[in-house]
């Protein structure tokens, strides 16, 4: 049996596990460019407490459900190489975890970000013909 591992080796696997699935899904890139843009524009148009907490939440959720996403299209990998309707169903609904959670972050972030950027360009504009 494997010597118990320390709380830091778990850490690092963990840790090795994110930057896995961001070497080789593409999605995972496009959901860390995206959670880049949403925090540098909450921070930009200084986003409230809650609304911190709600946009950390959004983007943790989507991308927490990538990394499954990834480990349930690994571990179907693993044990069918060839075509099965049962890898598909299990890789077609692990990936519709994702769309569900990407659906609810968009929501999210159009609730937070739509009336202060609204807001911003009327400010803009009307400076422009002041
Ligand atoms: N062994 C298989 N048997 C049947 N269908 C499969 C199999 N492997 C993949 N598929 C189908 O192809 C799709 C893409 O699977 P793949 O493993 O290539 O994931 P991917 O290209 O990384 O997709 P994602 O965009 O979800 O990350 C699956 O959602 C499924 O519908």
């Amino acid at each position: 049996m494997e010597q118990e591992r320390t709380f830091w080796q778990s850490l690092r696997d963990a840790w090795g596990g994110i930057t896995h699935s961001l070497k080789t899904e593409r999605n995972m890139r496009i959901h860390a460019t995206v959670a880049t843009v949403v925090f540098l524009t909450a921070w930009l148009v200084e986003v409230s407490r809650w609304e911190w907490v709600a946009l950390t939440f959004a983007v943790s959720t989507v991308m927490a459900a990538e990394l499954l996403n990834t480990a349930v299209e690994t571990t179907v990998d693993l044990f069918m190489s060839t075509y099965h309707p049962l890898a598909r169903i299990a890789k077609n609904v692990a990936a519709g975890a994702v769309l569900l959670m990407a659906v609810n972050a968009l929501v999210i972030g159009v609730i937070i970000f739509y009336p202060k950027l609204m807001h911003l360009f009327k400010v803009l504009l009307l400076n422009y013909f002041n």
